[in-house]
């Protein structure tokens, strides 16, 4: 199928507080193409989980959409009913959020959590998990034996690609990073978001890419929104974004990246 993976249009949800009605995501349209890394930028609260959730439809209440669409291959997710939603989260739409190498069962050996997963979503037997779970262990660079291994016998940065590897593994076309690293070191942070990109590039598979860190973003994805208050500010390009920013609000959180000496800036 042609034209975008994901299409955002006009969505806004609010958060329902006894004070009343919180706009947290204003009528915000954005694309997402296929094998496309899309980042949305901007400070602490200004909606980009909320949209997040909104898109795997886990949203849950108080937050209400109020309004919009959410198509994926030009089905709108917003009218799906659980029974096929289903059959997109996970399968079609993976997501990785910041805590997400909490997310493992601790009580449970990590080949047995990709069996799990992949006997849920696509129906594998034992052998079909074990392979597949293989293969994605080498493609995250983790020695595949280490699968009969229990969460808490891996660093942090381990566990984080362990969900990465979980999460590929049921292949999805759109991939939804929330901070997915923030609670890792720098370090270990760049190392795990280069493979992605490395993995993105082999497989081909789109990325919402979400993250305060401008900077970072800019590196990685091929086109960015930046987010003020619940509005899409600026949308474009990594290059015009960065390079030519349209809106104020986008020349601060550029100024406001500690300018980095030109070498320093190229080994980061
Ligand atoms: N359950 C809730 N009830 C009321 N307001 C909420 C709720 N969850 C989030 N909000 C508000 O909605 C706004 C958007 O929150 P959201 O988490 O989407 O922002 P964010 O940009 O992802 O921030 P962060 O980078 O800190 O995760 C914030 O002002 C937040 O306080």
């Amino acid at each position: 199928m042609s034209g975008p993976l994901l299409q955002v249009r006009d969505l806004s949800v609010d958060y329902l507080t006894e004070k009343g009605a919180f706009r947290a995501v204003k009528n915000v349209s954005f694309d997402i193409g296929r094998g496309e890394l899309f980042g949305l930028a901007g400070e602490s609260g200004c909606g980009k989980s909320t949209i997040a959730f909104a898109i795997t439809r886990l949203a849950k209440a108080p937050a209400w959409v109020r309004g919009g669409e959410i198509l994926l291959d030009g089905q709108n997710l917003l009218k799906l009913t659980e029974a096929s939603l289903q059959k997109v989260r996970w399968r079609r739409i993976g997501m990785v959020f910041q805590s997400a190498m909490n997310s493992l069962n601790p009580l449970m050996r990590v080949e047995d959590q990709f069996h799990d997963v992949l006997r849920r979503h696509n129906g594998f037997g034992r052998e079909q998990s074990r392979e597949r779970a293989e293969a994605m262990f080498k493609l995250v660079g983790i020695a595949s034996n280490r699968l009969r291994d229990y969460p808490h016998q891996f660093s942090g940065g381990m566990r984080q690609r362990i969900v990465i590897a979980i999460c590929l593994a049921l292949e999805p076309e759109l991939i939804i990073m929330d901070e997915p690293t923030t609670a890792l070191d720098v370090v270990v942070q760049r190392e795990i978001l280069e493979q992605v990109i490395d993995l993105q590039r082999s497989i081909g598979f789109s990325v919402l890419f979400i993250t305060h860190d401008l900077h970072l973003m800019s590196q990685l994805c091929n086109r960015i929104g930046v987010m003020l208050k619940g509005e899409l500010v600026e949308v474009g390009d990594v290059r015009e974004v960065s390079q030519a920013p349209k809106h104020d609000y986008t020349r601060k959180l550029w100024a406001s990246i500690p300018q980095l000496p030109a070498r320093a800036r190229e080994a980061v």
